[in-house]
């Protein structure tokens, strides 16, 4: 794991000596917007128009931000419009690589063999973390965006004139229930977790663990009441949750030792979670073995021996019973 200092990659992991040990996510630095007619979005430069077959995916299998974009990517059917390629599990120091692997589709776009140069081909001098995903504009050889939360909106809306699949996963009547939710979602879980797990002294693990199950038992609550979390139909809010659940208890519980309870102790996050799996097109995005090869062999600070545990066996296509709510 590294980072970009004017365009020069160090092996450096994450410093968090400066702050108490707590691990603080960087904001991601190009945030420029596909739209359906390239005008600019709320953020960023105009020009970076809807088109079929220019812009291509980076992402990795294993990352609950790039998994988001992957689910949206299919729920829209918009395989053919963006095309993907997957790095390798493992992370070490060069960063994301597409050396061969288990399921790697190599960087047939750039033909390059580490993710960092494709930010160095976007801007020479970029300084910062080399994160997937990265969403690339073929036409002008640059980054259009590398924050999920905004990739998914585009993928959401923009290529609707030109053949996307029906749906909404952010409908302006539900969008500041969304918002909210997500405003919960992501510090306490989705990056809960990572506090948890990446925390290098008791006091910010403790902190972090103890935020996280306090908002998964709301979770648990609010869907004893309704189907998902903004009401009766799947939101984008859902889709940014999955990705974290679908996770937790093969990773997060032993090596982010987040293990309170598990997803399966708790039965309304638990039948949820594998309604979800089960929406067509959402399973051929999940790989667990990934999921685990990247965390328990990559973070060798926290798993020194890389040996990567052969449970816990979980069946996400078990009966979810969530059709009373
Ligand atoms: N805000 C970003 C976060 C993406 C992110 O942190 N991805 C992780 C993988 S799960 C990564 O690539 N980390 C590499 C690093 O920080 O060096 C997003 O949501 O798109």
């Amino acid at each position: 794991m590294g980072l970009l200092v004017e365009g020069q990659w160090h092996t450096d992991w994450y410093d968090t000596k400066a702050t108490n040990g707590r691990f603080k996510r960087k904001d991601s630095s190009f945030r420029h917007w596909v739209t359906k007619d390239g005008s600019a979005g709320p953020t960023g430069d105009a020009g970076f128009k809807a088109e079929k077959d220019r812009y291509h995916l980076y992402v990795s299998l294993a990352c609950p931000w790039a998994h988001r974009t992957l689910i949206i990517r299919s729920l829209k059917g918009l395989e053919d419009f963006i095309s993907v390629s997957v790095v390798n599990a493992y992370m070490a120091d060069e960063g994301w690589t597409f050396n061969a692997g288990n399921e790697v589709v190599a960087d047939f776009i750039n033909h390059k063999q580490r993710l960092h140069e494709i930010y160095t081909l976007a801007k020479p001098d970029y300084t910062g973390r080399v994160t997937v995903p990265v969403l690339w504009d073929k036409k002008h050889n640059t980054i259009v965006s590398n924050e999920s939360s905004e990739i998914i909106r585009m993928f959401n809306s923009a290529f609707d004139d030109l053949g996307a699949k029906e749906g909404d996963f952010y409908p302006k009547a539900l969008r500041s229930n969304i918002d909210a939710v997500n405003e919960f979602v992501y510090p306490n879980i989705n990056n809960g977790v990572y506090r948890a797990g990446f925390a290098t002294t008791p006091e910010a693990y403790e902190e972090a663990v103890t935020e996280l199950f306090e908002a998964l038992d709301s979770v648990e609550n609010i869907l004893s009441k309704q189907r998902y979390l903004t009401g009766p139909s799947i939101t984008e809010a859902d889709w940014r949750l999955f990705t974290t659940l679908v996770r937790f208890d093969a990773v997060y519980v032993g090596h982010f030792k987040c293990n309170i309870r598990r997803i399966v102790d708790y039965p309304n996050i638990w039948g949820y979670l594998k309604e979800l799996y089960q929406v067509e097109g959402v399973a051929a995005t999940v790989s667990i073995p990934n999921i685990k090869e990247h965390y328990y062999a990559s973070h060798d600070m926290i798993n020194p021996t890389r040996i990567i545990p052969v449970g816990p066996m979980l069946d996400f296509t078990e009966p979810h019973g969530r059709d009373a709510l």
